[in-house]
């Protein structure tokens, strides 16, 4: 059978992978495996890499090597090694649901509309089915009460709970948050990361970029540590906060605003 059933029990699994911009070496060898109901925080300083391994799950970066299986389908190149076709692309990168840091709402669709275009457009849902769906996800989402409002009346931390519901609506494998909060004002952090919270609650696999130390230690089941594209450490919460085994973690750990113990 093909490669794809290798990995068919991980929600994510990445292989040996590596990319490069230009001659720099962005990502060396990195290994992951996440498994479903799994969440798996990526932390690290500046420009170690992070935001290009996530986009690198869903294809909008192209690894140089290495492959990445998403519920067991790899995603990129098909059985015979080549690129994907545009629509098989498509289809594998729908298992993965995208959370920016800019929040990249449809500025001329009201906030039911930005969640339903997808599963309408894309999935061939009917425009009922996908606005039941949309409703529930705006309620979850703490938003049904501005379902008909459009996005440049919202704030930054609404605008960012209606882009976690359009994500949930096409029902993926895997949520991937790219710094969800960075954008911010400090005020609207905390309704976005309870939002995420509850989804961890509820058993959903998401991996996250973060710079919320307190909330990846409360919230993930395996932290993972990039310096200058290589993981150099990953544990349980728990260990990485609390016993770091490199001086570079804890030497970050002491200067990003790390939670206290217990
Ligand atoms: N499209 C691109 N073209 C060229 N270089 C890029 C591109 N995207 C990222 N890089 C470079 O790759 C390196 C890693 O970038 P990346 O955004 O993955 O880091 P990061 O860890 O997410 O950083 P930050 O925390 O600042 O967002 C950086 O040196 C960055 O300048």
């Amino acid at each position: 059978m093909s490669e794809a059933n290798t990995s068919e029990t991980a929600a994510v699994s990445i292989r040996h992978l590596s990319k490069s911009f230009d001659d720099v070496e962005v990502l060396r060898d990195v290994e992951l495996e996440v498994k479903t109901g799994e969440v798996v925080t990526i932390i690290g300083s500046s420009g170690s890499g992070k935001s290009t391994l996530l986009r690198c799950i869903n294809w909008l970066e192209q690894p140089d090597r290495g492959s990445i299986h998403i519920a067991g389908q790899r995603i990129g190149v098909n059985d015979a090694g080549r690129p994907m076709p545009v629509r098989e692309l498509a289809k594998v990168r729908a298992k993965t649901g995208m959370v920016f840091q800019g929040f990249n709402l449809w500025p001329h669709l009201n906030v039911l509309h930005n969640v339903t275009e997808a599963p309408i457009h894309v999935q061939g849902k009917s425009k009922r089915e996908a606005e039941e769906l949309a409703t529930a996800l705006l309620e979850k989402v703490g938003m049904s009460h501005k379902h008909d409002s459009y996005p440049n009346t919202l704030s930054g931390g609404q605008k960012q709970r209606v882009a976690i519901a359009r994500a949930l609506a096409m029902q993926p494998t895997v949520m991937l948050f790219d710094e969800p909060t960075s954008a911010l004002d400090p005020e609207l952090v905390g309704e976005v990361l309870a939002v995420i919270k509850d989804l961890s609650a509820e058993g959903y696999t998401m991996v996250m970029v973060t710079h919320e130390m307190a909330f990846a230690r409360a919230v993930s089941d395996q932290v993972v540590f990039l310096e200058k594209g290589l993981i150099i450490e990953r544990a349980d919460p728990e260990t990485f906060f609390t016993t770091p085994k490199t001086d570079r973690v804890r030497k970050f750990l002491e200067n990003h605003d790390t939670p206290s113990p217990g």
